[in-house]
């Protein structure tokens, strides 16, 4: 079994695209790589994979060993590694174009077929919604799922979306270790005062309404966009950025949370 000596699992879900799934996946996987842990990262996103361009690791491909295919590794102490169907593509601009059994079938070989090796956490950032790739990665790893982490934005739109999610988890018997609402106000690059953009703390307020833990609200920062496209840890670039707090809140509770389960 290749996820047998991985403690703990983590899904990343969201109800709309483009919340910053792949974003916090990446930030909480660097943060928990910062604090002594070793991370894998998979990325389920089989159509619109984004996790090779956050870690700088584009032009990176896999190979096999004798259990399996290796995942690409994002540090050099080996602390940090991915999986992603980029990684199998020839080109980066190749599109995938497969229907729901053949997404299913690329989910479970992810999963059953990767030499994972000893891991701290694994990160699924998922694509936005509920279909194929979230109900493959349920079936596939039957119960040893430690969590989900909730993503949306402030909006209302965005909230009610996330309340899919919550009735998926329920659904799948996946308990959810909180919610995190991202692009929470815009941090400005000159004087680093916070404004809010769309409204503020809809993700906040679900939590209460459903008895989960809010972990953490991650302003709009330049800053994170810019590690981001560099495929760096925020706290390495900007040490002083208004966003580093909120995001080792992240970082702290989500490793605290694993570990209460
Ligand atoms: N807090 C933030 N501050 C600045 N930029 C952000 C923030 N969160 C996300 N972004 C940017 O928004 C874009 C979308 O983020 P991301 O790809 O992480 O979303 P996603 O939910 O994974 O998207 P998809 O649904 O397509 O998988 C990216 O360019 C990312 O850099
Ligand atoms: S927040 Fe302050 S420094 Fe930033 S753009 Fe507005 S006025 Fe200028």
């Amino acid at each position: 079994d290749n996820l047998s000596s991985v403690k703990n699992v983590i899904l990343v879900l969201s109800g709309k695209g483009g919340v910053g799934k792949s974003t916090l996946s990446v930030q909480i996987a660097l943060g928990l790589v910062h604090a002594g842990k070793t991370v894998g990262i998979l990325d389920t996103d089989v159509c619109g994979p984004s996790i090779p361009k956050m870690l700088n690791l584009e032009n990176a491909s896999i190979y096999q060993c004798d259990q399996g295919w290796v995942p690409v590794f994002a540090t050099d102490d080996k602390k940090l590694c991915a999986m992603s169907i980029a990684f199998m593509l020839g080109s980066k601009d190749e599109p995938v174009i497969w229907r729901g059994p053949k997404k299913t079938a690329m989910i479970k070989q992810f999963l059953t077929d990767v030499h994972w090796g000893e891991m701290d956490y694994l990160i699924i950032d998922t694509p936005p919604g509920t279909s194929d790739e979230h109900l493959s990665v349920v079936q596939n790893l039957k119960g040893r799922v430690t969590g989900a982490i909730l993503v949306t934005t402030p909006q209302a739109v965005a909230v009610s979306d996330v309340r899919r999610e919550l009735t998926f988890c329920w659904k799948t018997s996946i308990p959810v270790l909180g919610v995190v609402e991202n692009m929470s106000g815009y941090v400005c690059p000159h004087c680093s005062e916070c404004s809010l953009i769309f409204s503020q703390g809809g993700g906040e307020e679900l939590a209460k309404q459903e008895n989960l833990r809010f972990l953490a609200r991650i302003p709009l920062d330049p800053n994170l966009a810019n590690c981001c496209e560099t495929g760096r840890n925020l706290i390495d670039v900007f040490p002083d950025s208004a966003t580093l707090k909120p995001m080792m809140e992240l970082q702290v509770q989500t490793d605290y949370c694993c570990k209460s389960r």
